[in-house]
């Protein structure tokens, strides 16, 4: 997957050299570059906002520099993979909500652009231009304000590159982990049984893997209905037997 970054603040980005991510760039899973939007730009100050159109406070992020920097990065109609247009996203307050759903949808992607916008945000012709060649998603992390897109893209990313096949050691933890199927997961133990007079339930030590599945499920279930009773409602109905409704 080839990833590329606009921002104002290109160091944000330094975290992606670590752990698994970093190891992924090393192995070529994730080819990701990171770019400074004021390379594009061509005053003395290198100028990438200014005064809103209609008043209100604050800055808006010029139209000028953004659509020079996308006709660099994707100035093709097709994605590298020939068959696809290039996905733009852009971390915005006003955007649809990022879900473990979309990660994997964004995990199949050949080709994913990040716009980090800062101030009171990107021009929004910008955006309509895009979308004339691109396919293109502000995507929100949920209801709070940022100082900018940045720290959106790097939790993005993360969902993202760790669905990548073979970035995740234990490729198997992708199927028991919270909204893996809907749901959140059980609690987890390990060494030692009793901690600060605290057992590890006798279940998860009994060998029997079908209990432990059970239990599993169930414990999973009951902390969903407790912390997210959303999601219980937008299980399929056919997801639940007759057991789970009882737990
Ligand atoms: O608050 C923001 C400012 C800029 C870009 C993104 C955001 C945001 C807020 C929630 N998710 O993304």
């Amino acid at each position: 997957m080839r990833v590329d970054i606009v921002s104002i603040f290109p160091e944000y980005f330094a975290p992606l050299d670590l752990s698994l991510i970093g190891k992924a760039r090393a192995n070529g899973t994730l080819r990701l570059a990171v770019h400074d939007l004021r390379d594009w730009t061509h005053d003395v100050h290198r100028t990438v906002d200014d005064t809103p159109y209609g008043g209100g406070p604050g800055m808006v992020m010029r139209p000028e520099p953004w659509g020079e920097a996308l006709d660099a990065l994707a100035p093709d109609e097709l994605s590298p993979d020939g068959h696809t247009l290039p996905r733009l996203l852009v971390p915005s307050p006003a955007g649809v909500r990022f879900t473990q759903a979309m990660a994997h949808e964004l995990a199949t992607e050949s080709h994913l652009l990040f716009a980090c916008g800062r101030y009171e945000g990107i021009d929004q012709r910008v955006l309509d231009h895009a979308a004339t060649r691109m396919r293109v998603t502000e995507v929100s992390l949920g209801d709070y304000v940022l100082f900018g897109g940045e720290v959106a893209v790097l939790v993005i990313l993360e969902a993202v590159t760790r669905l990548l096949p073979g970035v995740l050691g234990n490729a198997g933890s992708l199927a028991e982990e919270s909204h893996a199927h809907g749901l959140l997961e059980a609690p987890m133990y390990t060494k030692p049984a009793t901690w600060r007079g605290h057992e590890v339930p006798e279940v998860l030590r009994s060998g029997d893997h079908g209990r432990i599945a059970r239990w599993r499920r169930d414990e999973g279930l009951l902390r969903t209905a407790a912390r997210r009773p959303d999601m219980i409602a937008a299980l399929p109905p056919e997801s639940l037997d007759k057991r789970d409704r009882a737990a």
